[in-house]
């Protein structure tokens, strides 16, 4: 059963009226939604700790959200919560006007074509340091060595990230801390007593430990070693008489924007591409044949290149990207009217309230195969021909992702390494081919990006390969 509300969407029935559907939610927010959408339609509302969400899961309604038309909508509470969760802020309204006004504007500035040549050559340089040193690994062992995927991944963006944007003062050693925070984000966003006890200790030891940095790094009004981006962030944030815990809290969500999704997004990018042995050569053909072609066959000449001779080089890999993130994100943004509009889906208009929650899952809309043939199938070359149905995995509008160069540079320059590097075969903790058997994503853990099941990882097993030649 359903009731229809005055916006014309079917409200998703819940005994509890402030609980509403937040815990059918929190178990398995993909599949709860999906079965919401299949029952009422892809426009429905449910009710998550006490307030009022409409659900949007259709291309045109998606598209009516982040065009925006009318200006009506603002995207503070998504703000809100992350900055309250990640961060612990409590002065979170004052730090959510600062990131949209302030800080968003830096980032689209450092991280556009221009400022990626100097945001990047520090990323590069510490990213093959850390696959040399795995390379080093790989040589000793006459059988090659299993490469577990998602400690690798996550410690070496986690790595080279934070020296870009820190330099080497940062406090790499919080890399579990983090590790905990993006794995337990569901506990951070509802704090659930007891349950949320590890990680609101991960999450306070990692701010102290951001503090302890910022004190250190400081000085002369800027951040020793650091990018001009990041020592802009906290010179702004250090201007807004925020506390200290609160600079060091928003610097944290900070930080956690600009991780997370990489690195989850590299995880599956690799997992699928092993996953499928045509896949395997043809990217590594394309590593090959660019190196070669345009960098003298030589991985540290392509990594000192300007960021805009890279750009469009790889473009299987770079298809590969979207794919994964067509295949990977399920919702994306959160938006709140300031004043009475409407939008259109595909059922037509509808009217929305000044105050009324907007959420955009666009898993649905990914996997129609109206608009993606054989959806659940990962196909590499995808979007080599199918640009104009582009993907919303970076949102659209206004807020388009002010990182997505950074993003596909990060994600692309990982994967071309370990392909340039090494022979891979996807196995499990046993040693036994995984291919054809990827354990599934952890369902509680996969809030926006799949993520996949602590414990479960897949490793590569590599063996050194010679470029040269
Ligand atoms: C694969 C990795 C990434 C994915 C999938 C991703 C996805 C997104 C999406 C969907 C949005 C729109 C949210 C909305 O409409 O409210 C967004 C916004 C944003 N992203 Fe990313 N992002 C990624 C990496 C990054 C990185 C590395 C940065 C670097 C700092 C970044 C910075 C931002 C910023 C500043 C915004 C806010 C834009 C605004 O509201 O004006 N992102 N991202």
């Amino acid at each position: 059963r359903s009731s229809t509300t005055k916006g014309g969407a079917p409200t998703v029935p819940s005994l509890l009226p402030w609980i509403g559907n937040t815990i059918q939610y929190t178990k398995d927010p993909a599949k709860f939604m999906n079965e919401c959408r299949e029952r009422y339609g892809s426009v429905f509302k449910m009710v998550l700790g006490g307030k009022s969400f409409t659900v949007v899961s259709d291309a045109r309604g998606l598209d009516s959200i982040f065009r925006d038309r009318h200006r009506a909508f603002n995207v503070h509470p998504a703000h809100l919560r992350i900055a309250k969760a990640v961060g612990g802020v409590k002065r979170a309204d004052e730090v959510v006007h600062i990131i949209s006004d302030r800080l968003f504007p830096l980032v689209t500035r450092e991280l556009g074509r221009e400022g990626m040549n100097k945001f990047i050559p520090s990323f590069n340089a510490d990213l093959l340091s850390l696959v040399e040193a795995m390379a080093a690994r790989v040589r000793n062992s006459s059988h090659g060595a299993p490469i577990p995927l998602m400690p690798f991944i996550g410690k070496s963006l986690y790595h080279a990230i934070n020296m870009a944007a820190y330099g080497p003062l940062y406090p790499f050693e919080s890399y579990d801390d983090f590790e905990v925070c993006d794995f337990d984000l569901i506990l951070l966003l509802s704090r659930i007593p007891f349950l949320s006890r590890r990680v609101v200790q991960s999450q306070q030891r990692i701010i102290r430990s951001l503090g302890d940095y910022i004190d250190r790094a400081w000085s002369g009004g800027q951040l020793e070693g650091a990018s001009v981006l990041t020592s802009e962030v906290v010179s702004i944030l250090k201007d807004s008489n925020l506390d200290d815990p609160d600079v060091a809290g928003a610097v944290f969500t900070f930080t956690w924007g600009m991780l997370s999704n990489p690195i989850r997004i590299t995880y599956w990018l690799m997992v699928f591409i092993l996953n499928d042995a045509m896949a395997t050569t043809r990217i590594r053909e394309e590593v090959d044949r660019e190196l070669r072609d345009h960098f003298g066959g030589d991985l540290k000449q392509m990594l000192a290149a300007p960021f805009t001779d890279v750009e469009t080089r790889f473009p299987l890999l770079e298809s590969a990207v979207h794919e994964t993130m067509r295949m990977g994100i399920l919702q994306t943004a959160l938006r709140e009217a300031h004043a009475d509009t409407e939008i259109y889906t595909n059922s037509g208009m509808m009217q929305v309230q000044k105050g009324d929650l907007l959420m955009t899952n666009i898993y649905p809309v990914h996997m129609d195969p109206e608009t993606f043939s054989d959806p659940e199938t990962f196909r590499p070359d995808r979007f080599l021909d199918e640009k104009t149905r582009a993907h919303m995995g970076f949102g659209g509008g206004r807020h388009l992702c002010k990182g997505k160069l950074f993003a596909l540079h990060v994600v692309k320059m990982l994967v071309i390494l370990c392909f340039g590097m090494f022979d891979m075969e996807l196995v499990d903790a046993s040693g036994k081919s995984a291919v054809g058997n990827i354990p599934p994503a952890d369902p509680r853990r996969s809030v926006s990006v799949l993520r996949p099941c602590s414990g479960q990882t897949l490793y590569a097993h590599a063996k050194m390969r010679d470029l040269k030649g």
